[in-house]
């Protein structure tokens, strides 16, 4: 029931492997992450924390090393298994929205709790209470298009947690938005986060952003140091 909600172990990863093109992005990765737990993932550019979240997230796998969900190593599963894991228990954001533009707020939230077998009915009611917390309920009905960058990023917040997943993976999910927004919309997910009790990790460059989580760890010559 304690276990690690993500566990990594000796992570590595290379590009074009055995090629002159060869580039070594990941070079043993160990990072363990606890019920709750929020960690700040602080890289420059190109250091491969997009490649580090989507092997933490199942999108792509490792050269090496073994990544365990909730407890589950997910080495040699299935796709479909890993399929499964991905949809049930894991949330992503990215830093920009990726919202279905012709759908309205509420019904980017409801249709992945449909495609997890959620009645319309509780996923329509989950979609506005999430949009409540985060503060723009009266946006519901308008589509991404409508929504300031601001709005358009917490709808994405919204989605990302729709099916009450164990882990949340977030990409600069506030890079997009001036300092002023990014402040007010990074407050507005970590109330979210903190109130459902689900562990994140949040790669930013932003260092006041990463010091309001519980860890940070900075990711340098493919390998995770403390900050
Ligand atoms: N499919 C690929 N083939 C070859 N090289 C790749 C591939 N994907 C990424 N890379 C290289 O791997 C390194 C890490 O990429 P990654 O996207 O994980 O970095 P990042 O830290 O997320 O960067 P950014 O913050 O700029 O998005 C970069 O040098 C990139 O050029």
């Amino acid at each position: 029931m304690n276990d690690p909600v993500l566990r990594l172990s000796g992570i590595s990863k290379a590009y074009n492997a055995g090629l002159p093109s060869e580039v070594s992005v990941l070079r043993g990765i160990d990072l363990t992450v606890a019920p709750g737990e929020v960690v700040a993932l602080v890289a420059p550019s190109g250091a491969g924390k997009s490649t580090l979240l989507h092997i933490a997230g199942l999108l792509d796998t490792p050269d090496s090393g073994t990544v365990e969900i909730a407890g589950t190593d997910m080495t040699g599963q299935s796709d479909r298994k890993r399929t499964g894991v991905r949809r049930r228990d894991v949330g992503f954001i990215y830093q920009f929205h990726h919202l279905l533009p012709e759908f309205s707020a509420v019904e980017n939230i409801v249709l992945p709790q449909l495609a997890n077998g959620v009645s319309k009915a509780a996923a329509q009611t989950r979609a506005l209470h999430l949009l409540d917390q985060v503060g723009i309920a009266h946006r519901a009905s308008h589509r991404p298009a409508e929504l300031s960058g601001g709005e358009q990023q917490r709808v994405a917040f919204c989605r990302a947690l729709a099916n009450e997943p164990r882990l949340l993976l977030a990409d600069e999910p506030t890079g997009n938005l001036d300092p002023a927004t990014s402040d007010q919309v990074f407050a507005a997910l970590m109330e979210l986060v903190r109130g459902t009790g689900l562990s994140a990790v949040i790669a930013t460059h932003n260092l006041e952003l990463a010091a309001r989580m519980d860890r940070q760890i900075r990711l340098d010559a493919g390998q995770l140091v403390p900050l």
